[in-house]
């Protein structure tokens, strides 16, 4: 183990949303933990798409969050980037002469429904007849619907806090929600894990690919960054985002794709894979469960999961869906 050149400050870029700070900051301790005396700066950027408040599609997918942020890590006005994996684009690689050095351990990758302030609902079964729940991700919709399809799911978008806000309707202008499902570990790196109510079960809810592992992207050129964001690289996540973005790169899913993918290490060490395809509305879906062979590459079993997928038709869902 090298150390960082004691005379390089090491420049984090990062979105400007609070958790997208909150996370950053996280890194940057963990970073002066791994390499005392170390100067890191984080770098605050707002995208293009925080600034946008209608429908991300317009403007390019959810994967600007990330776009603008790798351009700068490419460029080198900053050294590295912390990205919520889930929000890293699926179908695309990641951009000429980056790579992900590290990720982190994976918090927890479950969903969680919330309320507005002072109600006392505590569960979906709670919700009336007809009652309007905040969410964005398809993926969420299409399960959601699938068990409650007299619910009526309306987008929302922006920050966690703007999310939760809109749903308290601090604002008169505020589109009343009766509830709101948001990832639990977001709630949890913004220090709101209180208003979580109902914590669905991964088979209740299967999370996002990704879902809950933040990803430690840099210059693959840029040795001594390369070597250090290494050294906090937790292997067994890695491999469990190995295997479900291979699943998800060969289901050639756009940004608009219900597509969900959770891998799991068993006692035994072997992984797991769990991936769902559905229709818009949740009515329709697709599954595969496959177990990791001893010894087998974890984007191997991703493939297998894929194969699998489209054997049952998950091409011709994603290819129904408009985009
Ligand atoms: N789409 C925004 C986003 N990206 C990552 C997380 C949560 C953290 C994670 O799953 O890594 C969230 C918030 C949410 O979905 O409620």
């Amino acid at each position: 183990m090298s150390d960082f050149p004691a005379d390089r400050t090491l420049r984090i870029g990062t979105r400007s949303s609070p958790m997208a700070m909150a996370q950053a900051t996280m890194v940057a301790g963990l970073l002066r933990k791994e390499q005392p005396g170390i100067r890191v700066e984080l770098v605050p950027v707002t995208t293009q798409a925080d600034r946008w408040h209608g429908d991300l599609a317009q403007v390019g997918g959810k994967g600007l969050f990330v776009k603008q942020i790798d351009a700068m890590v490419q460029g080198g006005s900053v050294d590295m980037a912390v990205h919520c994996m889930k929000d890293v684009p699926g179908d695309i690689p990641l951009p000429q002469g980056l790579v992900f050095a590290a990720v982190l351990a994976r918090d927890d990758v479950r969903d969680v429904l919330v309320f507005p302030q002072g109600s006392d609902l505590q569960t979906l079964d709670d919700l009336p007849v007809g009652a309007a729940v905040a969410t964005s991700a398809v993926r969420r919709r299409a399960q959601l619907q699938r068990v409650r399809p007299d619910l009526a799911v309306v987008r929302v978008r922006g920050a966690v806090g703007t999310r939760i806000d809109k749903l308290d309707g601090t604002r008169e202008s505020d589109t009343a929600a009766d509830a709101a499902v948001l990832a639990a570990s977001g709630l949890e790196r913004l220090g709101l894990s209180h208003r979580g109510r109902q914590v669905f079960s991964v088979d209740e809810l299967l999370p996002a690919v990704g879902a809950g592992v933040l990803a430690l992207e840099c210059r693959e050129d840029d040795g001594p960054v390369a070597e250090l964001l290494g050294r906090l690289n937790h292997e067994r996540t890695m491999a469990e985002v190995t295997a479900e973005r291979a699943m998800l790169e060969g289901l050639r899913g756009h940004c608009n794709s219900p597509v969900a993918g959770y891998c799991a290490t068993g006692q035994d060490g072997l992984l797991s894979l769990r991936g769902m395809v559905f229709t818009p509305d949740g009515s329709a879906f697709v599954e595969a469960r496959l177990r990791g062979e001893p010894g087998e590459d974890p984007a191997a079993l991703g493939a297998r999961a894929c194969a699998e997928l489209l054997r049952q038709g998950a091409a011709e869902i994603i290819e129904a869906i408009p985009h």
